[in-house]
């Protein structure tokens, strides 16, 4: 496995937002993590990018353990992602926004960004063309100029998917990439989200969109209260008795 999940727990007071949760996301794959409201999916998305420790368990890349890392190594070592609510400068241009995520990852000295060098003209030259192949590659390369606050909701996401590509992320982490979205914008993440594996990210999914999960994904990993209630084919968990209940709200 590429990215494994295991026996991971988080409690935060008495709630045991994630209980033992046990799976593995392989090279080039698209695998969903569903589940109700409150099931504990975007506390384990947290958890795998390094914004939360788990109470116990472990999360490995590549056999190489990234449970208790800052989120910054975690990136480093692979695995970036998406967040829920858009997080882009509004105020600033498509491309600016893909930049900002170059200009983290480039580590040249303090001294070199503050006065002209050419060095860092060619640098500076240089990231604005990546920038750009990153923006064509979530088909946005038109609207590159254009301020990130005056493009519709659905390319938004794709600027922040772009952003999120230029780490060259081995893993992908997307939390609700559709939310919020109407029906031919979903039609177009769901375009992209098979795109980018195809080009070698395998990607992890947290999505309501059941229709698009089952569309888009190799395997599924269900969640309910915490734990994992399901694994499989997106075929296979849904006519799985206990995610039929999980939806429904019905407990044996
Ligand atoms: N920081 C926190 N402090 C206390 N409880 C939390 C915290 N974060 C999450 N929880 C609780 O942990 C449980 C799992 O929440 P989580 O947000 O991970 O679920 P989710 O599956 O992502 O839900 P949704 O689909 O609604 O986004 C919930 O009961 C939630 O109230």
């Amino acid at each position: 496995m590429l990215l494994s999940v295991e026996a991971v727990s988080r409690a935060f007071g008495g709630v045991r937002a994630v209980d033992g949760a046990t799976f593995g996301l392989a090279a080039g794959e698209v695998h969903g993590l569903i589940g109700p409201n409150g099931a504990g999916k975007t506390t384990l998305l947290n958890i795998v990018s390094g914004l939360l420790r788990p109470t116990s368990g472990q999360i490995r890349l590549d056999g190489t353990r990234t449970d208790g890392l800052a989120p910054h190594r975690v990136a480093a070592l692979g695995v970036t992602r998406t967040f829920q609510n858009i997080r882009l400068f509004p105020q600033l241009s498509a491309l600016e926004n893909v930049l900002v995520g170059e200009h983290l990852r480039r580590d040249a000295p303090l001294w070199r960004r503050m006065v002209f060098h050419p060095a860092a003209a060619r640098e500076e030259r240089a990231a604005r063309e990546r920038a750009l192949a990153l923006l064509e590659r979530v088909r946005l390369a038109d609207r590159a100029g254009e301020r990130a606050g005056t493009l519709s909701y659905g390319e938004q996401r794709r600027v922040e998917i772009a952003r999120a590509l230029g780490a060259e992320p081995r893993v992908l982490l997307l939390d609700e990439p559709t939310a919020g979205m109407n029906p031919a914008e979903v039609e177009q993440v769901a375009g992209l989200i098979r795109e980018v594996a195809k080009l070698g990210h395998s990607v992890l999914l947290v999505e309501h969109n059941v229709p698009l999960v089952s569309k888009v994904c190799d395997r599924v990993t269900v969640l309910n209260f915490g734990r994992v209630i399901a694994d499989g084919t997106p075929a296979e968990v849904m006519r799985d008795p206990a995610v039929v209940d999980a939806y429904l709200g019905t407990r044996r």
